[in-house]
């Protein structure tokens, strides 16, 4: 077992990476079909005078993050705000979190892309069409879909780190050279994207049955929460592409 953030960072692994891949998927399908409660739900995505000229979603997000800020949530080096502006300082002491980050690529950040994608291209495809007024919860539901992703997202940091460590000889001469198209094939498994998109489609299949006691003749354990081939879309045009951009960003950074 580790006991120093310096261990820890020693211990750090593509295996490891992975696992907590692996495990970040399971946050984000229960996050996803907490989020299909509700339907589209319009007004809570269109400014409004009662919020100050933003939208609800966005005034949600915004404030929420003020309060995590305040116990320390982004000190965090997984955790990125989506309005990094103006937040509260740390009301608690510090934890000693392992940085593992090289300094000069630490601050990558996508959060910006994450919001465009998920509230003008995914939420359209996921949400059934309409408006039940609960805009409270629908956009509660938002802001953990958000920070899932968004963690996950930026783990590409925690891979883009490994993979260098584990190569720099073969990273080194494409980082010098700004060879970003070379860096993305270098860095690209093609077989493990494979069994990333199998694997969400049957997490959003199997967490998101309905489970009974007993067997009914008309029972919808076959039913599905969410659609699990729109899960594997969403990991396949969206979070794998993200997540790999991340790793150029952050591999572009590292001798610097
Ligand atoms: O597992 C890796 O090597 C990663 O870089 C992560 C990831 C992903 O986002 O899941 C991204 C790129 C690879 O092609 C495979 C998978």
């Amino acid at each position: 077992m580790a006991s120093s953030a310096e261990e820890l960072s020693k211990e750090l692994s593509l295996g490891s990476v992975r696992d907590s891949l692996i495990r970040q998927e399971d946050s984000i399908v229960f996050a996803l079909i907490e989020r299909s409660r509700f339907p589209f739900n319009p007004k809570a995505y269109r400014r409004s005078e009662d919020c100050g000229g933003v939208s609800p979603a966005k005034l949600f997000v915004r404030e929420a993050e003020a309060a995590h800020a305040k116990v320390g949530r982004y000190q965090n080096p997984e955790e990125n705000p989506f309005f990094p502006d103006d937040l509260p300082s740390p009301m608690l002491p510090p934890y000693d979190y392992p940085q593992i980050f090289h300094p000069a690529s630490a601050s990558v950040c996508v959060n910006k892309h994450i919001w465009d994608m998920y509230f003008n291209e995914f939420l359209p495809l996921f949400a059934c069409k309409g408006d039940d007024g609960n805009y409270a919860a629908t956009v509660a539901a938002d802001l953990v879909c958000l920070q899932a992703l968004s963690r996950r997202i930026h783990y590409g940091k925690h891979v883009a780190e490994v993979k260098f460590r584990e190569a720099p000889e073969a990273y080194s001469p494409l980082i010098r050279a700004r060879d970003t198209n070379g860096l993305m094939k270098l860095l690209t498994f093609e077989k493990v994207e494979e069994m990333v998109k199998k694997r969400v489609a049957k997490k959003a299949k199997v967490f998101g049955q309905n489970v009974h006691l007993e067997d009914k003749a008309d029972g919808d354990e076959g039913k599905c929460k969410i659609d699990p081939s729109l899960v594997s879309r969403l990991y396949a045009d969206w979070v794998m592409p993200l997540t790999k951009h991340v790793e150029v960003e952050y591999l572009l950074r590292r001798l610097d």
